[in-house]
């Protein structure tokens, strides 16, 4: 099943993506000994911490049983401004919700190269991934440039994103700086219960209209599909980036 979702402004499309992650955590919880949620980086940090604190009090009986991992990483030090997790930490998000950091599994900044960082990562990943193979709900951002996680446009991470039988690969130069990092990969990505998208912006604008009306599969944001019938995969929109849909 695929949706998209257009509010008129991006607070309004962050309130109805933390509404939605709200009822997919209500309905896997009676089936899930822990349930786990993909958190991507960049603008969703801010946009997500901010909103968040509304549905602590729907969260907060279910939060013992959430695992957050991250579905990309900077391969930089956890307290270097461009890493995902830090900005996670310095927006309050786990503790407004109270989230015990044992339950959010980052990357080893400190392994000595990114090559060993996302083979360690993934072996840490093996633990928690659902029935299908995959996670239960992936927060997913895109770029300007249709890139979502670490898998970038006419570039080797796409390549390899596609291809690669491993759960997290390593990106050396990425295009977009920093330029080592690690990601998850299609085949997980896809693997996942519920995979939510969100993009705000008139910058993401183009993007959108070639996912979701020319189905261009050259961009690698096109190419996330859930591969199970009860697979949910939908796009929170705000009006800005959603222009170019009605033309
Ligand atoms: O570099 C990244 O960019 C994308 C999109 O970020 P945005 O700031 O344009 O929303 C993000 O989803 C990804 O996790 C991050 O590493």
């Amino acid at each position: 099943m695929s949706e998209a979702v257009i509010s008129e402004n991006a607070t309004k499309t962050i309130q109805t993506l933390c509404e939605s992650i709200t009822q997919a955590i209500e309905n896997l919880s009676p089936d899930r000994e822990f349930i786990t949620i993909g958190l991507s980086g960049g603008s969703l940090i801010k946009q997500l911490s901010s909103e968040i604190p509304n549905y602590k009090s729907r969260l907060e009986k279910y939060i013992p049983k959430l695992r957050f991992i991250f579905c990309d990483e900077r391969y930089v030090p956890l307290d270097h401004e461009d890493s995902t997790y830090f900005g996670f930490l310095s927006n309050q998000f786990f503790s407004i919700l109270n989230v015990p950091l044992e339950n959010v599994y980052h990357i080893k900044a400190d392994a000595p190269t990114v090559d060993e960082c996302a083979r360690d990562y993934e072996t840490r990943m093996k633990s928690l991934l659902n029935k299908n193979g995959g996670f239960d709900i992936l927060l997913l951002g895109i770029g300007p440039d249709g890139h979502t996680c670490s898998l970038f446009p006419e570039h080797k991470s796409f390549t390899e994103g596609l291809n690669s039988t491993n759960i997290v690969i390593a990106v050396h130069d990425s295009p977009k700086p920093p330029p080592q990092r690690v990601t998850l990969t299609f085949s997980y990505i896809n693997n996942s219960n519920y995979l939510f998208f969100c993009a705000v912006g008139d910058g993401k604008a183009d993007m959108i209209k070639r996912i979701l009306i020319d189905r261009d599969l050259s961009i690698p944001s096109a190419n996330v599909r859930p591969k199970f019938v009860n697979g949910v995969l939908k796009w929170f929109i705000d009006q800005p980036a959603a222009k170019a849909l009605s033309s």
